[in-house]
């Protein structure tokens, strides 16, 4: 690994825990708050999509499932599957779900394989920041990163439609980021709504 890859890694790493404290500080009335904004928010803008990919969400993040149910009776949802140091796989949305890997639930169907998320209209991504021309910061795994590296091979360098869902105050941080960060082309939060972040 490069020197400067190096010290990004450790930058982002410095920056996750009191990010994910607050997180976890939010009384739950706030973060019911949130996902029903978000879910106004992005509700019109999506259902109009023949296939989205989201994710299931922690009890934590600015994300509702009761959107997700919306979603799946208008589109083709697609739902991660972590499968290691390697691109997510995809399925379907389902209502039951099970745990997968890292804590987080996964559905019950088929594996689509990893190059369904070409297949997306709109690719919702969850972050913990998100800089003010795109640049996000994950849980550390990459998986994102490697996904939506694949994502651009298979599409090509038409603009896309990134869309991370973040905390009012998690959006315009100064999130440190190299080559192999995917930047969203926008975000979506509680207050501001959905923003098109310029690269
Ligand atoms: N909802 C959701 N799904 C996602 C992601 C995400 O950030 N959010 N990921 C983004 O890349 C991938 C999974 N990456 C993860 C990396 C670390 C942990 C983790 O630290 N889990 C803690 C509990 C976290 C909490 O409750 O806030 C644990 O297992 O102890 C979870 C997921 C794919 N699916
Ligand atoms: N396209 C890629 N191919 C291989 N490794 C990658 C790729 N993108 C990122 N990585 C590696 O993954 C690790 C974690 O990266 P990073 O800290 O940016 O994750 P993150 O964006 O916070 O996590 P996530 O994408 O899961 O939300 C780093 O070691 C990084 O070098």
């Amino acid at each position: 690994m490069l020197a400067g890859s190096q010290n990004v890694a450790a930058a982002k790493r410095a920056l996750r825990p009191s990010l994910l404290a607050a997180r976890r500080a939010r009384p739950e009335a706030d973060r019911e708050r949130a996902r029903a904004a978000v879910a106004v928010h992005l509700t019109d803008d999506l259902t109009g999509a023949g296939c989205v990919a989201a994710y299931l969400p922690l009890p934590s993040e600015p994300l509702g499932r009761d959107l997700l149910r919306t979603l799946a009776a208008r589109t083709r949802l697609l739902i991660p599957v972590v499968t290691g140091a390697a691109p997510l796989d995809w399925c379907l949305f389902t209502e039951t779900t099970r745990p997968g890997q890292l804590g987080i639930e996964e559905p019950d169907g088929p594996r689509l394989g990893p190059q369904a998320i070409a297949d997306a209209d709109a690719v919702l991504v969850p972050a913990l920041a998100v800089g003010p021309h795109g640049h996000r910061l994950g849980r550390g795994g990459g998986h994102y990163d490697r996904t939506l590296a694949l994502r651009g091979e298979l599409r090509g360098p038409a603009r896309d439609r990134l869309i991370a869902v973040v905390y009012d105050d998690e959006l315009g941080l100064d999130v440190p980021h190299d080559d192999l960060d995917r930047p969203v082309t926008a975000a979506v939060t509680p207050s501001r709504g959905l923003i098109s972040l310029p690269h």
